[in-house]
């Protein structure tokens, strides 16, 4: 079987495993300043960039049978980085397989960390990457944190661009479809040595995706998770590790075995409402005593995911809904809250953001055996203000508006 990358990076670790130490202690963000004192480690080059097209083009599937990340593209990008020489030579294959030693430290200490963005077409056929620079920051803080190296954030996205006018094709020009790219990073080096990698794999691969919705919303019941803890101060929920999704999965099943279709991460014991699986979480409530309307969502305190969505929506919101009296809050809020304001009638809606559905709009919480209503009716599946950010995001997403945050590619 052909694999470009697999046997340079076998024997890139095995050269970096000879004078790498058994272990070292990880220090958080120490990578830049390693990478500075070898003065022959090569930064991420857009320009080394070469290109093998595929002799063999996919079909494609129909736009409507497409689901969720199960078909990928003609081509993947892939660069290889030694702890001796820096980023190698940027390189686009035809999708392929990675071949890989059972000792390599992905497989067995998680270092491991991704990205999940999107490509739009517009009217034009021109296409368009959402704000492709917060995904780059975000790569690199992950990376950071458990010893991979970082990268030239401009550079990724002139690669990444690359990589989607190659695939453009697999786009369907349709409103609600678009191209998710999974920009991954692994550490490569084969050793059971807990350790700093002494090199690693940057890939993105591309998946054609349809509408998270294609017969519009339908408002979803989330069941609130108090007996298991997602994220903790000091800890890496927000940072987009694999590690982070795996235990995750479980509390989901428990909670999708009653019905439930996601599950509503607590924390404490004041239970603070963080997020939902891979969206942050919104409420739209109204002030018991001033009546002031407030969109909250829980602060960056480090036990939730920055979400790209979630910025964009509090950008959006501090815009256009601050001028008609709504109040747009970072701040803690707890299940209880929510309960009471329910009863009390407050809680006028509540949805999670994430780029996979940009709004899920939220019917009902299940929590210590009640169900807290978030402010549907029988006949909505969503609120005014889920319904208004998709619109607005969609409208800069899909180019409709020239917007600084939808860079054409
Ligand atoms: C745990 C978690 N929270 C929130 C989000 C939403 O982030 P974004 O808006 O960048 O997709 C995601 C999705 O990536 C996620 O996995």
């Amino acid at each position: 079987m052909r694999s470009a990358i697999p046997r340079t990076a076998l024997l890139s670790a095995t050269r970096a495993s000879r004078f790498l130490p058994a272990y070292r202690p990880v220090r958080f963000y120490s990578i830049k300043a390693e990478a500075a004192s070898h003065s022959k480690q090569r930064p991420l080059d857009a320009a080394r960039l070469s290109v093998e097209e595929t002799k063999a083009p996919k079909t494609l599937s129909k736009p409507e049978d497409l689901v969720f990340g199960r078909e990928f593209t003609d081509h993947m990008l892939a660069i290889e980085w030694t702890k001796e020489d820096g980023w190698l030579e940027p390189k686009i294959t035809p999708y392929q397989n990675l071949s890989l030693d059972p000792a390599t430290c992905v497989f067995h200490y998680a270092f491991e960390c991704f990205e999940g963005m999107k490509a739009y077409k517009d009217k034009k056929g021109d296409i368009r990457l959402f704000r492709p620079d917060k995904n780059m920051a975000r790569l690199n803080k992950s990376a950071a944190r458990i010893a991979l190296p970082t990268f030239e954030p401009t550079a990724l996205i002139e690669l990444i661009s690359k990589l989607t006018k190659l695939d453009s094709r697999f786009i369907p020009a349709q409103r609600g479809y678009s191209l998710y790219l999974r920009p991954t990073l692994i550490g490569t080096q084969s050793t059971l040595g807990v350790g700093a990698p002494g090199s690693a794999l940057l890939y993105v691969i591309a998946s054609p995706v349809g509408p998270y919705y294609p017969t519009g919303f339908k408002a979803v019941s989330l069941e609130a998770t108090n007996y298991a803890v997602r994220a903790w101060p000091g800890g890496v929920g927000d940072k987009k590790l694999g590690a982070n999704y795996a235990p995750c999965i479980v509390p989901q099943q428990e909670a999708a075995s009653r019905g439930f279709q996601q599950n509503l991460w607590l924390f404490g014991e004041e239970e603070y409402v963080t997020e939902v699986g891979t969206m942050n979480m919104f409420v739209a409530l109204k002030d018991k005593v001033t009546g002031q309307k407030e969109l909250v969502t829980a602060p960056l305190d480090g036990t939730i995911l920055e979400g790209v969505t979630r910025d964009s929506v509090l950008q959006l919101a501090r815009e256009r809904l601050a001028p008609e009296g709504w109040k747009i809050s970072e701040r803690k809020y707890t299940m209880q809250d929510l309960a009471d304001a329910s009863k009390e009638g407050r809680l006028l809606e509540a949805f999670g953001a994430g780029t996979a559905a940009i709004v899920s709009p939220v019917r009902s919480i299940s929590w210590k055996g009640e169900l807290v209503d978030c402010g549907l009716k029988e006949t909505e599946e969503s609120g005014e203000i889920a319904l208004k950010v998709k619109e607005w995001m969609e409208a800069i997403q899909y180019g409709d508006i020239e917007h600084e945050w939808s860079v054409k590619v």
